[in-house]
């Protein structure tokens, strides 16, 4: 089936920003059709084990993360195959809409290939923090195939003073999480299946943050 590059529908980015704009966040199924979503998944699966990084190794040690409170296995998408290609294209569509509309100011966006092994979890955490980061939204797209409840590995997002999770979002194929980076503590829970996705973060420039990011 040839690779479906065409820009996505525009009500998407209209939901996805007004969710942004409201609550902070939104979670969105379907986010990608069932092929394209399968053509990640490929890409991702064809990769060898030696190039995905175990967390708190790399880019992530000048942050807080090490394997205290995450297991995953990540590699930074490059753009260097048609899938990634196209999963970037609708990022950098999102992007232009956020700017364009709220006035964000993002300036890029990176993205990581994230294996969860079956055990494997990621504590709570939040993904910026107020000054000392330039993430400003983050987002998570799910690779797996026919995820069922049993399988465990939910996505649990709370407010800040919420100690109950304000979402618990199964990791379905095809479903877009997006929040603000600085205001949504959220926590991964371990899987009993491997557990694929692509975590995002859409980045304004900040040259004070990201001296300190290294
Ligand atoms: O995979 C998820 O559901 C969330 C991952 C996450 O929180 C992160 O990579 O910062
Ligand atoms: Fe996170």
């Amino acid at each position: 089936m040839p690779l479906n590059t065409a820009p996505l529908a525009t009500c998407i980015f209209d939901e996805i920003t007004e969710a942004i704009a409201g609550p902070g966040l939104g979670i969105f199924p379907g986010f990608l059709n069932a092929a394209d979503t399968a053509a990640l998944r490929r890409d991702f699966s064809s990769l060898p084990d030696w190039q995905l990084t175990p967390a708190g190794i790399g880019r992530d040690q000048a942050h807080h993360n090490n394997e205290r409170i995450r297991t995953d296995k990540t590699r930074w998408l490059d753009g260097s195959t048609p899938p990634q290609q196209a999963f970037l294209a609708h990022m950098a569509g999102l992007q232009q809409q956020l700017n364009r509309q709220l006035f964000m100011g993002l300036k890029d966006y990176e993205c990581h290939y994230a294996r969860y092994d079956e055990g494997d979890f990621y504590k709570k955490h939040l993904d910026a923090f107020r000054g000392r980061s330039n993430r400003r939204v983050t987002t998570v797209f799910y690779l797996n195939d026919d995820w069922q409840p049993a399988h465990g590995g939910e996505l649990l997002i709370y407010g800040h003073k919420n100690r109950q999770p304000l979402h618990r979002v199964q990791p379905e194929g095809g479903t877009l999480v997006c929040f603000l980076s600085e205001q949504f503590p959220h926590e991964v829970l371990p899987a009993r299946r491997p557990r694929l996705s692509i975590a995002g973060w859409f980045r304004v420039d900040d040259p004070v943050s990201s001296a300190l990011r290294l």
